[in-house]
């Protein structure tokens, strides 16, 4: 465990320095409990020996006044360690997720790392400052009470031995079973969260359905099931609690039954049985007390493997010479193969055998049905996820061999599915450029048709658009978005226009922004088109069928085809005339 706990704090001086301190505690416990020996032994007598008890006794005072003074000094250590610790172990979180491919950011695994920095890390840095430090006092007060034991009578003291690792084990496998018992807890907690998020979703339907009060099935299946696991766990942690009870309890009887068996037979005094059954009490004491803490440590066994499972995921592979510079814009896949689950997965390749170049300054159209694989390509161009075959170039470079962030400064993603912050529309557009003037904000926004929107808006450029951009439809969101990659200016923009249907003035508006990017000889333009103006645009238009490119030309050229491009552009103007009409 707490080799574990070293390797989650990176730098841990403040952990070997509230640990050290707690140590030294332990230790100075036992050792004072020890001085009872030579004491009693002085004391009782027939004659007292308060001569031969005096140094001792000094002794013991100032291991006394030590103990308080390094006790006083732990208490406010051990609070503001708590709090470090929290902040220490949120930031090497980050740092990592920062390294990770983007690709990995899924809506489980966004879930999974918000719940790992806020609750997980606050917890186990608690538990590793509250119950870190009585732990180790718990196994230490023992061990050095075993060592004073050893001094006045080794049969004793081998006694002692025996129970210290017995009990230890009996101890381990509680926790284990706390572990084991929190997993399966918090397994029902998620499915209840999320049962209750879509239970809240559902309304309107469970209302229209008349089911408003008796609610989901599912949300109540799942909170039986929560029940039922909770309960299970009770059980299952009864048995190792009692067992470790059981054996310090039987360890603590078998001191008391040798010591007076020693003292009748005379081979023990009554000054040293008198010290020696008290350091017996304090040694089983605190290993008594650590299944109070069984719980505690179980949770940090548990939330530990949390947080190491994310420290785990292997980091984006970096070159150890990345290159900086890109020669120009444009962009070109060689052979590429890629598989979501990796070369070794065994499924098929979300794109096979890949290859067309885009020049600089040019637009290029992909098109293909659902699940072709148009947008795997713009992510493997943004390196969102690395290739198993083939080579992905931009600006003449291959994506593993430029710096990250250089590759991703040069890029602008205008995604569908526009992610906007909780705050005004001018901090949303500044993310793309925060030094950006502000006649470079309403340049962009005036090319992507926002400055439209924003003059409708209450509050301007100051209107805080809502929880992810809630306050804007979705054709004004990829407005701002678009006005991003304006104000971002990067040579490279990637688009994945929306296609579900627009109202006609969100249409034209989008059209004309994502056609003024294209217009510009300085921008590479990748678009996933899904409108027959877009599509009509381009230079080149790259068709995709089961993630293989299944034509590659001019528009024109395609549209005479008559193959896949064709057959879409007719369906695009049949569903675009039937929008119209209807
Ligand atoms: N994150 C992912 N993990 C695993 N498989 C994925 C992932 N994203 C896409 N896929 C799979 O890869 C294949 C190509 O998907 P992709 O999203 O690139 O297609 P698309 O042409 O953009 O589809 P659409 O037009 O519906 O967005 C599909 O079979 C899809 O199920």
């Amino acid at each position: 465990m707490i080799r574990r706990l070293y390797r989650l704090w990176p730098h841990p001086g403040l952990l070997v320095q509230l640990w050290s301190l707690t140590a030294a505690l332990a230790v100075l416990q036992g050792l004072l409990l020890g001085l009872l020996v030579p004491i009693l032994r002085a004391l009782l007598q027939p004659e007292p020996d308060f001569a031969a008890a005096t140094p001792w006794l000094i002794i013991g005072a100032i291991g006394l006044v030590a103990y308080a003074v390094l006790s006083v000094i732990a208490t406010p250590v051990g609070f503001a360690a708590a709090m470090k610790l929290a902040v220490q172990l949120r930031h090497h979180l980050m740092r990592h997720v920062t390294t990770l491919p983007l690709g990995w950011f899924t809506a489980d695994k966004k879930g999974q790392f918000s719940r790992t920095v806020t609750s997980v890390a606050g917890t186990l840095s608690q538990l590793t400052a509250t119950i870190g430090g009585p732990a180790i006092t718990c196994t230490l007060v023992p061990a050095t009470i075993i060592g004073v034991t050893f001094v006045v009578d080794w049969r004793l003291a081998l006694l002692l031995l025996v129970t210290l690792p017995i009990a230890l084990v009996a101890l381990g496998r509680s926790w284990r079973t706390v572990a084991a018992v929190s997993d399966d807890m918090e397994i029902a907690a998620n499915e209840v969260a999320s049962r209750a998020i879509e239970f809240g979703q559902a309304q309107p339907v469970l209302r229209a359905a008349g089911h408003a009060t008796t609610g989901s099935v599912r949300m109540r299946d799942a909170l039986d099931d929560h029940r039922h696991r909770y309960r299970r766990g009770l059980h299952r942690m009864l048995f190792p609690d009692l067992s470790y009870s059981g054996v310090v309890m039987a360890g603590y009887v078998a001191v008391l039954v040798f010591g007076v068996q020693f003292l009748l037979s005379g081979t023990l005094s009554i000054p040293d049985t008198i010290a020696l059954l008290v350091l017996a009490v304090r040694f089983l004491e605190p290993l008594g007390a650590m299944v109070d803490h069984a719980s505690g440590l179980g949770a940090m066994d548990y939330l530990s493997e949390r947080v190491e499972s994310v420290l785990r995921t292997p980091s984006l592979p970096h070159s150890p010479n990345p290159v900086r510079r890109l020669e120009d814009a444009s962009i070109e896949f060689a052979d590429v193969t890629f598989s979501y689950g990796g070369p070794d997965a065994g499924e098929k390749p979300a794109l096979s055998e890949v290859s067309f170049r885009c020049p600089p300054g040019t637009t290029t159209a992909l098109v293909g049905p659902s699940g072709s694989g148009k947008t795997t390509v713009t992510r493997l161009i943004a390196r969102f996820f690395d290739i198993d075959s083939g080579n992905v170039r931009v600006g003449t470079v291959d994506v593993r061999e430029l710096d990250h962030p250089v590759l991703l400064e040069n890029i602008a993603i205008v995604f569908q599915d526009v992610y906007l912050f909780d705050t005004t529309i001018e901090e949303n557009l500044r993310i793309a450029r925060p030094d950006a003037t502000w006649e470079e904000l309403e340049d962009a926004a005036r090319h992507a048709r926002l400055d439209e929107v924003i003059e409708r808006l209450p509050g301007g450029w100051q209107t805080r658009v809502g929880e992810a951009g809630a306050q804007l439809s979705g054709g004004e969101r990829q407005r701002v978005s678009i006005a991003r990659a304006f104000l971002k200016r990067a040579p490279i923009v990637l688009i994945d226009e929306a296609a579900s249907a627009l109202d006609p003035e969100n249409e034209s508006a989008i059209s004309q922004a994502i056609a003024a990017l294209s217009d510009d000889p300085g921008r590479t333009v990748i678009v996933i088109a899904h409108r027959p103006t877009t599509l009509a645009t381009a230079d080149q238009v790259i068709a995709l069928d089961g993630g293989r490119i299944a034509e590659i030309g001019t528009p024109a050229e395609l549209r005479d085809a008559e193959g896949t491009f064709a057959r879409l552009y007719h369906q695009y103007e049949h569903a675009r005339s039937w929008h119209i009409t209807a």
